[in-house]
Order: structure tokens, then sequence, then C-alpha cells
């Protein structure tokens, strides 16, 4: 067992894992985890239920004791757990005067401007409140504390398509402001387009990739054509799917290399996020790379 210590982080990263594994009791649910989210990007964290996000968040933010490996964050943390709980006899204004007395650094207009932009009474027990609105109350008790990082649990699960919408891109505006780093992890990964720029993907506690999203994609590409064994170029083949008479390959390119001329009668279409991930969690679960 390696002891954990906390490590600065040099200008470039916001967070730093290396090696970071976290068990209960014998079943170890983080392994190995190394990377670096870079300063004043939004990262997306995401993997299948169970893949270990909450546990990876919790020891970032130190809320939890790694058993292995080192984590180091660049100033103030601020974490907003998948229940967000929140007192239910505080009004919204309560919980905001306590975010005063609990914060060494605390921003009151940024927080009730937060409140104001989705709606959320301020005078209203919080019990009362709908469950994204009380969702929306721990969002602002976290971005009043002017956090140098932000880490949300599931921020999106409580919200209707349109909050989801407006609370991604208030994010975007809060990163763009104050050049805080935030870590999400969702399981609605169709609506991280445009949002996330780096992308952690966990399996089974373990790392599957990490790195700058639009690399990421870059260096992947989905071809459909006649059915077949293979695809028309070489590469990794993410995932492999045969319908009828057709057959779709992910394709990982070999690294630095350019995108490939394909001749006959197949078509190639950039990947997207969800396309990516979607393959790498079926493959995960077919027990490939777990
Ligand atoms: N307090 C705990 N005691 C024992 N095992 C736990 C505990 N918390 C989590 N685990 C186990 O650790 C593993 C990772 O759980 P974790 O909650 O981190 O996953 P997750 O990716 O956040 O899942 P979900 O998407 O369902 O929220 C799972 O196998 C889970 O059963």
């Amino acid at each position: 067992m390696t002891t954990t210590v906390e490590e600065p982080v040099d200008t470039a990263a916001a967070v730093r894992a290396r090696g970071l594994g976290k068990r209960y009791r014998t079943k170890w649910a983080l392994r190995d985890c190394t990377f670096e989210l870079p300063a004043g990007k939004v990262a997306a964290l995401v993997g299948a239920n169970g893949a270990g996000k909450t546990t990876l968040m919790s020891v970032l933010a130190g809320l939890l004791a790694a058993d292995e490996g080192a984590v180091g964050t660049a100033g103030r943390v601020a974490f907003v757990s998948q229940e967000k709980p929140v007192y239910r006899n505080f009004t919204a204004d309560d919980v905001l005067r306590m975010g005063a007395h609990l914060n060494l650094l605390w921003d009151r207009q940024r927080a009730v401007r937060w409140l104001e932009r989705f709606e959320v009474p301020l005078d209203r027990a919080c019990g009362k409140l709908s469950g994204g609105q009380q969702a929306q109350v721990a969002f602002a008790l976290a971005i009043g504390s002017r956090p140098d990082v932000l880490m949300l649990d599931e921020p999106l699960a409580n919200l209707d398509p349109l909050a989801r919408r407006e609370v991604t891109g208030e994010l975007l505006a809060e990163v763009a402001e104050t050049g805080m780093t935030v870590l999400l992890s969702t399981h609605v990964v169709a609506e991280l387009g445009g949002v996330a720029d780096h992308l952690l993907l966990l399996a089974h506690g373990r790392l599957l990739a990490g790195g700058d999203l639009d690399d990421l994609l870059a260096q992947h590409v989905s071809y459909t054509g006649p059915r077949s064994e293979a695809p028309p170029v070489v590469g990794e083949v993410v995932e492999a799917r045969h319908r009828g008479g057709q057959s779709t390959f992910l394709v990982k390119l070999p690294e630095g290399q350019s995108r490939p001329v394909v001749a006959g009668h197949w078509a190639e279409r950039p990947v997207t996020l969800e396309d990516y991930v979607l393959a790498q969690l079926a493959a995960t679960r077919k027990g490939i790379g777990a």
C-alpha cells in the first residue's frame, strides 16, 4: 500500500493523479489511474454504472483517502455530490448565508445570479423546491465559493432538457469568466458536444482513455460498407457491427497517420463523442479491455 501524498501541480494542470487506487474492503473500485486535467477546461468523466466515477471524484476532492497513488489539485476545490444535498428547512437564501460562513472566499452575487438565472425563489424552503431546483441551490453554493476546480457528480441528472442545456451553457460562461476547471461526470453523453474539451473514460475502475477530446476523436473514424470481416483501413477496431449485408467499423487510426483514402463502396464519417463512448462501453461490457 502506498501512502497518498498531496503533490503540487504545475501551472498547466489543475488536477494530477498518479497511480491512484481506492478499494472498499478487499474490492478495488479504482486502480492505477494516472492523468492530468488541464486548467481552465471542462473535462467529462464517463463510464458505465459502477465504473468508479463517484469514487474517483471523492478521492480527487479529498473526501475519501486513496489506498495507493497520489493526487494533487491546484487551488480550492468544490464538489457537488450526486445527491446534491440541501437542508430541507433552509431557504435557498439561508443556504447562501451558510455558504458565506463556511467559505473563506465567498461571492454572494455570483451565487444569487445563478439562482435568479434558473428562477429559483430565494425565500422558499429547499424541501418545497423541486429536485431540479434543489440541484440548482447546490450548484449556486459551489459556484459562490469561487472554486479553482469544480467537480460535479451527475449534475444533469435531475434536470429537464432545457435546464440541462442552460446549466452546461452557464458552466461554460463561468469557466470563460473565472478560468476555473470543471470535472463533471455524466451519462448524458450526447449533451457534452461543444461543452467538454477533455475526456476521462473509466471502465471497471481503470482509465480506459483520457485526453484532449478533439485529438481523441480525430484519431477515430467510422466506416460503413459491404458486409466484411475487416475494415478497409489499417487500425485498431474499437467496434464492429454487422447488420444484413452491411458492416460498420469504428477504427482507431495508427498514431501520427493522416486519414487514409478509402476506395470502393465504403463511406467514412467522423466519430462523435457519443459514438466513441458507446463503442468503448460496449467493448468493455463484452470483456474487451476490462
Ligand atoms: N461505500 C461503498 N462500499 C463498498 N463498495 C462501494 C462503495 N461505494 C462504491 N462501491 C463500489 O465501488 C464501485 C464503483 O462505484 P462508484 O459509485 O464509484 O461508481 P460510479 O461509476 O459512480 O457508478 P454510477 O454511474 O452507478 O453512479 C462499484 O462496484 C460499487 O459497488
